[in-house]
């Protein structure tokens, strides 16, 4: 399974959520190499940090994304994945303004998970506490969404 996390920057939100999506599958037994776990920015540049801030919030979780470099989003990443998560809405509507084709795989994280309330705010600028908040949401969200992709496994 291809999954492709995406929010602005690529260097707070998605590298969370694909590092806690990659944590935790493993700590559920399953082989790792089974998945293709990713994130993209909408507006970035390939091979940025990711934030001080987003670096000492998942160290409280014993994950270590000190070796993240930022990608931007492309077309062949959207393509070629089985699902694409979006921090935002606007990032779901940026993507589906480009290439509509796709919109049965492109959600927001949260509504995905059958959550009203679409966006993981941005924390970008703020201070360690902000972060620690986002990577719990973050965390929170991807612990469902671990739940809900083992349960369709189990189903097929
Ligand atoms: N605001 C930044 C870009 C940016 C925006 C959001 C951001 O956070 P995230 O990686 O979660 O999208 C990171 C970077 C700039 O001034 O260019």
């Amino acid at each position: 399974m291809k999954i492709v996390f995406v929010c602005t920057g690529n260097t707070c939100r998605s590298p969370m959520a694909e590092a806690f999506l990659k944590d935790i599958i493993k700590k559920k037994g399953e082989n790792i190499e089974d998945y293709s776990i990713v994130s993209a920015g909408i507006s970035t540049l390939d091979g940025l940090k990711a934030s001080e801030n987003s670096i000492v919030a998942l160290s409280e979780y014993d994950i270590d994304i000190r070796e993240h470099k930022s990608r931007a989003l492309t077309k062949d990443l959207i393509e070629d994945a089985d699902l694409i998560l979006t921090m935002g809405k606007t990032h779901k509507e940026i993507i589906l303004k480009y290439l509509p084709d796709y919109e049965g795989k492109v959600f927001t994280l949260k509504e995905f998970l059958g959550e009203k309330d679409f966006d993981i705010a941005d924390p970008y600028g703020g201070d360690l506490d902000i972060y620690k908040n986002t990577a719990k949401e973050i965390n929170y969200y991807v612990e469902k969404l671990v739940e809900k992709i083992l349960k369709e496994k189990k189903e097929n």
